[in-house]
């Protein structure tokens, strides 16, 4: 039986995209304060699969997922959810808006509603919390006086009692966070003809031209890169890996051939996953970069070297 994790505690985003995976229903679910600790249990065989943010449409790559899914044992993702995010600003009942001097949120979160809170409450002091909803639970339980109010989902306001007292208080509405299930590395997910691949590649060294050659691998075989996000590796200063998805499933051979592209001219190519996308958007392939394309380029080379049997 799948055991499943999630940054939690009850009322997280990170909760609600796991209730968006349909195969996680009635399974055990355990929540985790942190993203670390949730991927550490995976590593560990605690759990079986853990659902963490990676990526929101406003604020672009969550980091503490992005380092944590590539450094330390292999963890692949076998699946991703999009939540769309509204927040509202909760309060113990009886607190108004003029006690409130600072607020407690995920940094993920504050960064949504910077805007708001310039205009609404400009001397209000941010606190970064390790989720949104457990900014609300400490609050609600009476546990922080660093500050008064927090910026959460409805869902976890109303579950812990709290006021709201405004809602829809995000910067741009619409926004969305894409989450991801990671899982021990095992059995590849089937490819689907909407699907994407995340790999996480380092270079040689600093040369110019060094991103342009990883990045060719991609454009010379058809393949869209949907997010690139360059992450500093911790050993030396200015030395950085790149976390890139792409469309596309590893047993395309588009995809076979651009990731022994990157392994020939990357010091090391880190795959972490081929999954069906949330969106469930078909890639556009070229005609010159479909299987059958990539297939009779093979047989014309084999024939070349008078391999071919047939
Ligand atoms: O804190 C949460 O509720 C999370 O799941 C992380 C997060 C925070 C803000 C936006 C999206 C996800």
């Amino acid at each position: 039986m799948t055991r499943y994790g999630f940054l939690g505690p009850v009322g997280t985003f990170t909760q609600a995209a796991l209730a968006g995976w349909p195969a996680a229903k009635g399974r055990e679910q355990t929540a985790f304060s942190s993203v670390d600790k949730a991927l550490a249990a995976l590593r560990e065989g605690e759990i079986d699969a853990a659902m963490v943010p990676i990526e929101n449409s406003v604020e672009g790559g969550v980091s503490a997922t992005l380092d944590a899914l590539h450094t330390g044992d292999p963890l692949t993702v076998v699946g991703e959810v999009l939540v769309p995010i509204t927040f509202v600003l909760a309060v113990r009942p009886g607190t108004t808006r003029d006690d409130v001097r600072a607020v407690g949120t995920h940094p993920h979160g504050w960064a949504q509603v910077r805007g708001w809170m310039g205009s609404e409450l400009p001397d209000a002091v941010y606190v970064p919390t390790l989720s949104t909803a457990a900014a609300a639970a400490d609050l609600a339980a009476g546990l922080v006086d660093s500050y008064q109010a927090a910026v959460c989902a409805p869902v976890a306001a109303q579950g812990t009692g709290l006021q709201v007292l405004a809602s829809d208080i995000e910067d741009r509405s619409g926004a969305v966070t894409r989450f991801v299930l990671a899982a021990r590395p095992g059995e590849l997910p089937e490819p689907t003809g909407a699907d994407k691949t995340t790999v996480v590649v380092y270079q040689y060294d600093d040369h110019a031209g060094g991103l342009l050659e990883l990045l060719e691998q991609f454009a010379a075989r058809g393949i869209n890169i949907s997010r690139l996000e360059s992450r500093p590796t911790g050993d030396v200063m200015g030395r950085y890996c790149f976390s890139i998805d792409f469309e596309g499933h590893v047993r395309d051979a588009r995809v076979g051939e651009a990731l022994t592209g990157l392994r020939r001219v990357a010091a090391d190519v880190r795959f972490l996953g081929s999954y069906p996308r949330a969106d469930g958007q078909q890639a556009s392939i070229q005609l010159t970069a479909t299987d059958d394309a990539f297939a009779d380029a093979d047989r014309w080379l084999a024939d070349l070297r008078g391999e071919r049997t047939h």
